[in-house]
Formats: structure tokens, C-alpha cells, sequence
């Protein structure tokens, strides 16, 4: 499968965010809590520098709470600030400025030593497509939307967000694409639906899917598609899931299309449960075989 990385994009994108740098004190990075590494720009570590940052793993509703936890130790071990939350219904949001004072203590320490005023904490979201950050920009918003005259540096006027005394939030999140690096991370993108249906071979990522839950969660599998054992050939696979759900074309044969569409739907959907996909890299290169 050839997904396209568009450098264009990419460069225009780090444009726009390192000219926002200057005006924030912190960033927030929005990834998919069940994929954690794949849903990160690989190049963000060198984009913001050494602003800091609080990782929020979004959708953690869908994600798998043992592995959200993993990944949250995983990123404290690293002495990174990491919080799980779901912006659509806003679980997890109210530690965010508690984090962030945390991350800044030395700064207005500083600032207060010379007797500079404390301000609100300035931050800006950013994160790749469909992560979530409009959602939790209006989720955090709840209206408060104010609008700010010149900011020194900018000719366009920033539109600042209040959520509560403590926390000021630029309106325009950042975007940063992924970048497939492998095509693991594609296929890990795909079934998750932060890359569009339409540049993707369904089926290469129905299967991905299936064969990872075969893995992780074999019963899930087999109870939801009715199977006693889990064939090994793909088309018996497919054919079986698609004969259950009845996927069918006319004369009775399975519809791979259909099929293949269904299981990326309930994969995506809380149809299978919470579902996490990667696990922090040491994980994962333990779990390699020699
Ligand atoms: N289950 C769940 N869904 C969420 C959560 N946050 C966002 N979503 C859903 O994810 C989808 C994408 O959310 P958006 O807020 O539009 O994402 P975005 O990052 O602003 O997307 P772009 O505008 O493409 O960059 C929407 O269908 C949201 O309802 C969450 O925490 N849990």
C-alpha cells in the first residue's frame, strides 16, 4: 500500500507553528491514545524545541485502559508530563492547567522575582488531523472565546480561548501530519480513521485489523464474527466474517468490499471495545522475536 506524505504540507505546517511558538509558554500534543507513537509527527520534539509540553492521549475512551496506563508510565519514566482524556465528554480536562502550572513553576518563579505580574498560561494545541482538536478546543472554550487586540510580533490578531483564570488557549490548533515512516504505522493510521477511507486499500487494512485481534484480543474476535477457531488462510477468514454478518453480492458469493468495510467500521467503533493498538517502543522491541 502507497499512502502519500506530502512534504509541502508538512513544511507549511512547521511554519505556521514555529511562528506561533513565540507567543506560547507551552504546548499541548494531542495523540491518539490508542496509538500513541503513530498519531505523533515524528520531527515535533525538533518543531517546538524546547517549549514545554503536556502529551494528552485523546480518545481514551476507545483506547485500552491498561495500555493507556502503560503508556502513561512509560512517558513519566521518559520525565514527560503525559494525561489520558476524552474531549467529547470532557473526562480528564481539569488537570490540565494543574500540569501545565506544574511544567511552568520555574518560569513564574522568575517572572515573579522580577517582579512581573503572573499572567495566564499561554498554550497552543497542536496535533495530526482528526485527533480531536477542535473537540477539545469547544469542549474547553465553553463560549469563553475573547478576542485580544495586537500581539507584538503578529500581524494577524491571535483570538485567545480563556478556560478559567489560570489557562489562555490560541483558537487555531496546529496542524502536524504524520509521517509513515512503515507502513505499520499507515495500516495503524488507517484503522483508526486519521487517514481517509478513499486513498486506502480496504482491504489491507481489514486484514491488519483482524490479524490484531486475533493477537491482542482473540475473543473479542471471535465472539463478535461467531468463531470457534480463527482460520489462518485469509479468504477462509474473510469468507467466514462475511458469511456471519452477511455481507453478501448477488448469488450468494461474500462481497469482500462490504466485509472488509464492516470490520474496519466496528473497529473504529466502540463496536469491539476499548482498542489500543501500539505499545510504548521498549515494549515492543522486547515482545520481537530474535
Ligand atoms: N470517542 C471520542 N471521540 C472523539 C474524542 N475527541 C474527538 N472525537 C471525535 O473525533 C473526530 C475528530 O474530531 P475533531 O475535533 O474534528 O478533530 P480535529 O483534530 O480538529 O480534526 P481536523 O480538523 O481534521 O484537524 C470527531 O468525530 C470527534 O467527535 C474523544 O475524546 N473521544
Amino acid at each position: 500500500m502507497t499512502i502519500q506524505w506530502f512534504p509541502g504540507h508538512m513544511a507549511k505546517a512547521r511554519r505556521e507553528v514555529t511562528e506561533k511558538l513565540k507567543l506560547i509558554d507551552i504546548i499541548f500534543e494531542l495523540v491518539d491514545a490508542r496509538i500513541p507513537a503513530s498519531s505523533r509527527n515524528p520531527m515535533i520534539d525538533e518543531i517546538i524545541q524546547h517549549k514545554p509540553r503536556v502529551i494528552l492521549l485523546n480518545k481514551a475512551d476507545m483506547a485500552d485502559p491498561v495500555k493507556t496506563n502503560e503508556w502513561l508510565e512509560y512517558y513519566k519514566s521518559q520525565g514527560k508530563t503525559a494525561i489520558a482524556i476524552n474531549s467529547q465528554a470532557g473526562n480528564g480536562l481539569n488537570q490540565i492547567t494543574a500540569a501545565s502550572k506544574k511544567l511552568l513553576k520555574e518560569k513564574y518563579d522568575r517572572m515573579e522575582s522580577r517582579g512581573i505580574k503572573p499572567r495566564a498560561i499561554r498554550a497552543m494545541i497542536v496535533g495530526i488531523p482528526n485527533v480531536g482538536k477542535s473537540t477539545l478546543i469547544n469542549r474547553l472554550a465553553k463560549k469563553n472565546i475573547a478576542k485580544t487586540g495586537n500581539t507584538p510580533g503578529v500581524t494577524k490578531a491571535q483570538q485567545w480561548i480563556k478556560v478559567g483564570k489560570e489557562l489562555e488557549l490560541l483558537d487555531t490548533p496546529g496542524i502536524l501530519w504524520p509521517k509513515f515512516e512503515d507502513q505499520e504505522v499507515g495500516l495503524r493510521l488507517a484503522l483508526t480513521g486519521a487517514i481517509k477511507d478513499t486513498i486506502l486499500n480496504l482491504h489491507e487494512v481489514s486484514l491488519y485489523g483482524l490479524r490484531f485481534l486475533e493477537r491482542e484480543y482473540p475473543d473479542r474476535l471471535k465472539s463478535r464474527y461467531n468463531l470457534d477457531v480463527i482460520p489462518q488462510e485469509t479468504l477462509e477468514l474473510f469468507d467466514a466474517v462475511g458469511k456471519f454478518r452477511g455481507c453478501l453480492a448477488s448469488g450468494g458469493f461474500i462481497d469482500y468490499d462490504k466485509t472488509a468495510e464492516l470490520v474496519v467500521r466496528e473497529i473504529r467503533s466502540e463496536k469491539m471495545g476499548p482498542l489500543t493498538f501500539e505499545l510504548p517502543i521498549e515494549k515492543e522491541e522486547e515482545n520481537t522475536p530474535e
